[in-house]
This record gives structure tokens, C-alpha cells and sequence, in this order.
């Protein structure tokens, strides 16, 4: 049995896949919502037009007891809060997060959030590039799963994998949370330099110099340049700054063309943003790219104004 907590776009999609290997329990925040996907056989509200297949059980109230890994595919501003409220719950079981981002309130990504919150369990993550409906469409994708536990990650790639959904092993749980969390904040600016007229070769411009700056607090972190290189990284970076399917992107063209977006959607990187910021100046980083887009999202600048910023910034080395 695998328990997904998290009945979202990304939670519903991956209990659609692990469906092929097994019993899924789906478990969703509000109970209406959840009585309402047992019944129909839907996620009308964040997943419509994918059916549920019969292994999933969706339930909602107490988070279900024991060893089956959890993955957790909630907002990473939630994932704090979730996890104190299902400590004793959650237990001693492999934690798998599916969230990409920075806690604001502690700077941590969600491996050192589990940690800090639920010490007897393993964390690990599951990230990459991926969009919930090809996942849940069976469309081919691949993920990096995540796990400083290497016997345990290594249990949880084939528990995990599914026939559509190949999954590769790293025990660099720091470069793969890092490198979808900074990927949602180059892809905002991506959108704003798209949404502004301002040209693919800026926006190829930014992808570049946005993975530079990935890098750098990477490696300041401690992560591998590889695992920057791989799936959860360049591969995610790629896909996000590109696709029109992204929220981040989409946020990001809007602000570019000045146009309201809706607040209901996810998008991880405008609270990212700051939080890797702040972590950066801690660390005395230089992150351009990241500065801009923070000054984008809390309204400061405007997209032109914040590509002049980073235009006149002064001549140095690649
Ligand atoms: N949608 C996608 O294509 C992908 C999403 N992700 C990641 O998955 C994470 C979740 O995103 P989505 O599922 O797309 O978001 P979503 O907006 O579709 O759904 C978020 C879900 O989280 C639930 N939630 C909110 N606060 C909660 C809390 N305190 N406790 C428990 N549940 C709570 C909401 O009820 C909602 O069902 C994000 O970090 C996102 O970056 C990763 C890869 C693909
Ligand atoms: O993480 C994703 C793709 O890998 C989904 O991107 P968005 O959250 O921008 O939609």
C-alpha cells in the first residue's frame, strides 16, 4: 500500500500511476472533497477529466498509521504545518516529498523540514520533470527520487516506479530539492520576459545565467553538480521555463504583461523566491536573477525595469 497526502493536481496524479503497482490511499485535507472523489471517481477541482482508478481509496481526518512510504504532495508553505499536525501519525515511515520549494519561515527544503519536524523518519524527495496530467495520462516521464538513505531510497525507486513513470536514485537529497526549487523562480522571470516581448534570446539568456546562479548556492549547500545536471535540475529547468502547461511560467508572463493572475493557483516559486534570497545574503551570495524576480513578484519592479537591472549590472566573466 502507498499513501499519498496531498489530493492536488500532483498528489491525484501520482496515486493515477501507482494505481498500476498496487492499493493507493489517497488522503485529502477537506473531508467534502474527499467524499466527493470517492463517489464520482474524480478531481474535478484540481485534476479534471482523469478518472480514478479503482485501487485508490481517498480519505481525509486521521492520516493513516504505518510503514507504507507517505509521499507528501502538498504546497511547501503547508508542508511545516502538516507535519506537526501529523507527527505522531507519520511515525517512523520513509517521508517522500513531492514539493518544490523553500520554507519561508525556516529556509529549509523539504527534507530538512521532515527532519526537523518528524526525526524518526526518513526523508527523502521525489522531483523532476514532470506535469500532472502527463503523469496521470501515462505519458512517458522520469523523476529523480532522493534519499540519503541509500538501501532505502533504493527500495522506494522500484516501489515507486510505475510502467510509464521511470524514476533514477541519488542520495544528494540537497541538489535535488534545490534544484526544483530555484527552477521555479528562473521560470517566473522566463514568463515575465515572454509575457514583456522582451525575445527568446533573453529568455534563453536568463534560463543560462538562472542555472549558473542554481549552481551557486548549490555548491555553497553542499549538492553535486551532477544531480544539478540531472532531472531534478537542468531537466526541470528546461521543461518550466518553457512550457505554457507551467503556473510558474504563466504567473510570470502575466506580471510581464501586467495582467492579474488567479491567487487560487499554486506557484511555488513567488515565496521561493524570497526565501532563497534571504538564505543567499546569509551566505553572502551574489543571485541577480533571484533579487529581480523577488523585487517582480512583490511588485517593486516591473519586467523591463528588472531586465535594465540585471542589463547594467557590470561586465565580468562567464
Ligand atoms: N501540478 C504539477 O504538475 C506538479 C506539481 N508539483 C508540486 O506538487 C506540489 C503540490 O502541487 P499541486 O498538487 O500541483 O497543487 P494543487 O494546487 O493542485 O493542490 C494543492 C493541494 O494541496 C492541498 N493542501 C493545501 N494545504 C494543505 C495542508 N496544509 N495540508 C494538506 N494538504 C494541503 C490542497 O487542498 C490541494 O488539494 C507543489 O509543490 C508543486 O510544485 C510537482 C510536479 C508537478
Ligand atoms: O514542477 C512542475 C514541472 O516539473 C510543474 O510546474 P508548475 O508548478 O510551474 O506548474
Amino acid at each position: 500500500m502507498t499513501l499519498i497526502c496531498g489530493a492536488g493536481a500532483f498528489g491525484t496524479a501520482l496515486a493515477v500511476t501507482l494505481a498500476q503497482n498496487g492499493p493507493v490511499t489517497l488522503w485529502a485535507r477537506d473531508a467534502d472533497h474527499a467524499a466527493e472523489m470517492q463517489a464520482s471517481r474524480f478531481n474535478d477541482r484540481r485534476l479534471p477529466g482523469i478518472a480514478l482508478p479503482e485501487a485508490i481509496t481517498v480519505v481525509s481526518g486521521e492520516v493513516p498509521g504505518g510503514d507504507a512510504p507517505c509521499l507528501l504532495a502538498m504546497p511547501m508553505q503547508t508542508l511545516g504545518g502538516f507535519l506537526s499536525d501529523h507527527h505522531d501519525a507519520l511515525g517512523s515511515r520513509p517521508l517522500v516529498a513531492c514539493c518544490k520549494g523553500m520554507d519561508l519561515a525556516t529556509g529549509l527544503g523539504p527534507t530538512g523540514l521532515i527532519a526537523q519536524t518528524c526525526a524518526e523518519a526518513t526523508p527523502a524527495i521525489l522531483t523532476g520533470p514532470s506535469f500532472a496530467r502527463d503523469i496521470a495520462l501515462g505519458l512517458p516521464t522520469a523523476l529523480t527520487l532522493a534519499c540519503a538513505d541509500a538501501a532505502i531510497g533504493q527500495r522506494l525507486q522500484s516501489t515507486l516506479t510505475t510502467p510509464t513513470l521511470r524514476l533514477y536514485r541519488t542520495t544528494d537529497t540537497t541538489g535535488a530539492e534545490l534544484g526544483g526549487a530555484l527552477k521555479n523562480v528562473i521560470a517566473i522571470g522566463c514568463g515575465a520576459v515572454m509575457g514583456a516581448g522582451l525575445g527568446e534570446s533573453a529568455r534563453a539568456a536568463l534560463m543560462t545565467r538562472g542555472f549558473a546562479e542554481m549552481n551557486r548556492l548549490a555548491h555553497a549547500l553542499g549538492a553535486r553538480p551532477e544531480t544539478l545536471a540531472g532531472l531534478s535540475g537542468f531537466g526541470d529547468l528546461a521543461l518550466t521555463c518553457t512550457s505554457a502547461q507551467s503556473r510558474n511560467y504563466g504567473y510570470g508572463k502575466s506580471l510581464g504583461r501586467g495582467e492579474d493572475f488567479d491567487r487560487s493557483v499554486t506557484v511555488e516559486g513567488a515565496a521561493t523566491a524570497r526565501a532563497v534570497l534571504a538564505r543567499a545574503r546569509a551566505l553572502g551570495l551574489d543571485m541577480p536573477i533571484t533579487h529581480a524576480v523577488t523585487a517582480l513578484v512583490s511588485g517593486e519592479l516591473r519586467a523591463t525595469e528588472a531586465m535594465d537591472m540585471l542589463l547594467s549590472r557590470p561586465l565580468k566573466e562567464e
